[in-house]
């Protein structure tokens, strides 16, 4: 199969079939039969029964190095509760319902049309007649669930914090609006259908009902990175090839080092963050990109801003994409072919002390201001090992030093732990074989709780 179908294409099965019998009635038998209880092998249905589906368990959660679909929506989120057991049902449900909706089934088991006549649908609807889209479902913790910032403990995590959950500095020229930044909790919802991501984020809001409230949320479309080497390479909005170095799931090695927190990461902790082995952690950042200004820029200074050519994405030194640049080649005036003040220079390993990352971000057009221009740009998503040594001084250095930053403006920001899968086969499943949530259901992230 050739990359953009191999990666999340879903093949045309709607929930509707699923909810119907048809494949529901042949896979019905337990949670590992339905493909909720098998490991991601990267690739939309490989190790899950539903075509169009990731395993929603596994080592990992889905949503990381799974391929990258082609659109987000993500809710951070205010918990409104100050009960402890509140929240662990808070998360119950939401485990259950991201279980039942990246298999392609409705959030609650009537689904949105039968239950009761006088009650609300467990499930909202408008996605009754379309497929599950590659939908996966990611759930983090941001700093604030473990302390508030004046300094509350209000669910018992204070000594659960992880010391690399810090408080992201301001970096120069940030121009940050509160309300898109922080939040106790997270959901990144990602499908190649907005539809199917709008759904989910809705249902999960709806399902937070008396203990959790959106704080802010980001719509994005077009994904900025590639996450599998079967994937073509997408374009951001300076209309540049993004995600060419990116971390690839076919590089094991390298996402173990970089993207998933070691078990050495808790022995080295002053507090027990034992629960969070196996995960990560996400960087959200909401750049806004002074295109119309950009556009007027020639292309000798867009692709010396970048360091790679506009059309092939290939670096300034020579050669075609996936060439490694060379950053020590010169050319007039003995100046570097790759500039000094260009993003990939800055950006690349070689000059962050071997750091890299796995960028999973996505376009974005909010309207535009009230001079008539885009509020555009990337919203950048990140999985990293360590934000202490892994975002933030690669971050001081592109603000400080990076040319393209004379395009962009940070105006959203927010770190969060994302804590590692649900083990396979472990959620409680009703009559029909299909999770469903009781006192005892387990959850993303209840290590964190024991
Ligand atoms: C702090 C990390 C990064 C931010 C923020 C960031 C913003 C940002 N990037 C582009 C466009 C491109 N980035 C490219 C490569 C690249 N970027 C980062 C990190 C951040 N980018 C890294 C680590 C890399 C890889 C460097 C390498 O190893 O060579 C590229 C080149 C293509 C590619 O490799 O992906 C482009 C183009 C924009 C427009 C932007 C903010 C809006
Ligand atoms: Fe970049």
């Amino acid at each position: 199969m050739t990359e953009e179908t191999s990666a999340a294409e879903p093949r045309g099965i709607s929930r509707r079939a699923l909810l119907g019998g048809g494949l529901l009635g042949a896979a019905a038998v337990g949670a590992a039969g339905f493909g909720l209880g098998r490991a991601t092998t990267g690739e939309a249905s490989a190790g899950a029964a539903t075509p169009g589906t990731f395993a929603f368990t596994g080592e990992h959660q889905a949503g990381i190095v799974t391929p990258a679909q082609d659109r987000l929506y993500l809710a951070a989120f205010d918990v409104t509760t100050n009960d402890r057991d509140d929240l662990v049902a808070l998360l119950q449900r939401w485990t259950t319902i991201a279980a039942r909706l990246t298999q392609g089934l409705a959030a609650g088991s009537y689904g949105p049309s039968s239950g009761p006549y006088d009650a609300p649908p467990d499930d909202t609807g408008e996605v009754a007649d379309l497929p599950p889209a590659g939908l996966t479902i990611t759930f983090g913790f941001g700093r604030s669930l473990f302390v508030t910032p004046d300094g509350t403990d209000r669910f018992g995590l204070a000594d659960r914090l992880p010391d690399a959950l810090v408080e992201l500095p301001h970096f120069p020229a940030d121009n940050l609006d509160p309300a898109r930044c922080d939040g106790d909790l997270v959901v990144q919802a990602c499908a190649d259908d907005p539809q199917v991501a709008v759904h989910a984020i809705r249902n999960l809001s709806r399902a937070a009902f008396g203990a959790a409230t959106i704080r802010w949320t980001q719509l994005g479309y077009g994904r900025t990175s590639s996450t599998s080497t079967a994937q073509r390479t997408p374009r951001n909005l300076f209309g540049f090839k993004d995600g060419t170095a990116n971390l690839k799931a076919e590089d094991p090695a390298h996402v173990a080092e970089h993207v998933w927190v070691p078990a050495a990461a808790a022995a080295a902790d002053s507090r027990d963050s034992a629960w969070l082995t196996g995960g990560s952690y996400l960087v959200a950042r909401r750049i806004r990109m002074t295109i119309e200004t950009w556009d007027r820029t020639s292309l000798r200074e867009q692709e010396a801003l970048v360091g790679r050519t506009k059309g092939e994405g290939a670096p300034l030194s020579g050669g075609t994409e996936f060439t490694e640049p060379d950053f020590a080649v010169t050319g007039r005036d003995d100046q570097p072919l790759v500039a000094m003040n260009s993003h990939v220079r800055l950006a690349h390993p070689t000059h962050n002390g071997g750091v890299r990352m796995l960028r999973r971000g996505y376009n974005f057009t909010d309207g535009n201001d009230a001079l008539g221009r885009l509020d555009a740009g990337l919203f950048f998503l990140a999985f990293v090992t360590d934000p202490r040594t892994h975002y933030i001084p690669m971050q001081n250095t592109l603000s400080r030093d990076d040319g393209l930053m004379e395009y962009l403006q940070h105006t959203g920001s927010g770190l969060f732990a994302v804590p590692p899968g649900l083990p396979d086969g472990s959620l409680v499943v009703g009559e029909d074989g299909t999770p469903i949530t009781t006192s005892a259901s387990p959850f993303v992230g209840q290590a964190l709780f024991a």
